[in-house]
């Protein structure tokens, strides 16, 4: 079984994707990491994030067996993230691994900004994950402190709406629900909250099939 979640940035995608993918004891791929290892890339080395080619280059020589450490989940790199993720050689660079994931699984969780509409059009359970912007920076904000990254509520908002439009308003694989996808209003619900209501959408397809 293939579970697609998408949404706008900070809506709980990653955590709802883990937490299914732990509880079902299926994998699970945090596809946004791959935008940001490659940005990370362009970003040690010193090289403008405006220069496609090099991007291009990051991602086809990716190695996804390290998508950790602490600086891949930080503000800035969400950021450099959301500039080189809307070249088109950098996606199709990416797409293969994102879907041989998908499909040599018996279980998996994609979560990104594509899933629905381009990396596994055919996932059996589609979800969008959203909550407000105000919702999603409050989260944020939260995290970050936890962090140690003393960022102000304000400017992790800005950040928040302008990554939300440029993921949005891009030319290529922008940010949208799936025609098929379920939409999932997280702004009222915890994260125990949100895992129930996706985990009830889940079951349900389940018994189905
Ligand atoms: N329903 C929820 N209620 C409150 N906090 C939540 C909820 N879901 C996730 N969180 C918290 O909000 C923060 C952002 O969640 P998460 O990283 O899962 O979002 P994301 O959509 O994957 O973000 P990004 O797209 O930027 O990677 C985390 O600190 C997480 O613990
Ligand atoms: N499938 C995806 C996933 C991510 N992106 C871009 O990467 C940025 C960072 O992603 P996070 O989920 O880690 O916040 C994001 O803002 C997108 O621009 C993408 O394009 N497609």
């Amino acid at each position: 079984m293939l579970i697609a979640i998408d949404g706008p940035a900070a809506s709980g995608k990653g955590t709802l994707g883990k937490r299914l993918a732990d509880h079902l004891g299926f994998a699970h791929l945090d596809t946004g990491l791959l935008y940001r290892a490659v940005a990370a890339v362009l970003l040690n080395e010193g090289i403008p994030l405006s220069d496609r080619e090099a991007a291009a280059q990051a991602a086809e020589n990716l190695d996804v067996a390290h998508l950790d450490g602490p600086d891949l989940r930080g503000a800035a790199m969400g950021e450099a993230a959301s500039v080189i993720s809307a070249y088109q050689p950098v996606r199709d660079a990416l797409l293969a691994f994102q879907r041989q994931f998908g499909s040599e699984l018996p279980g998996a969780v994609l979560d990104g900004r594509d899933i629905g509409t381009v990396v596994c059009p055919n996932a059996d359970v589609k979800l969008f994950i959203t909550a407000t912007p105000e919702e999603r920076a409050r989260r944020r904000h939260l995290e970050l402190l936890r962090r140690g990254e003393d960022v102000a509520y304000t400017s992790i908002l800005a950040d928040i709406r302008r990554r939300d439009e440029r993921d949005m308003t891009r030319a290529t694989a922008p940010l949208k629900a799936a025609p098929d996808a379920i939409t999932l209003d997280t702004t009222a619900l915890d994260a125990d909250g949100a895992f129930l209501a996706a985990l009830a959408i889940v079951e349900k397809k389940r018994s189905k099939t």
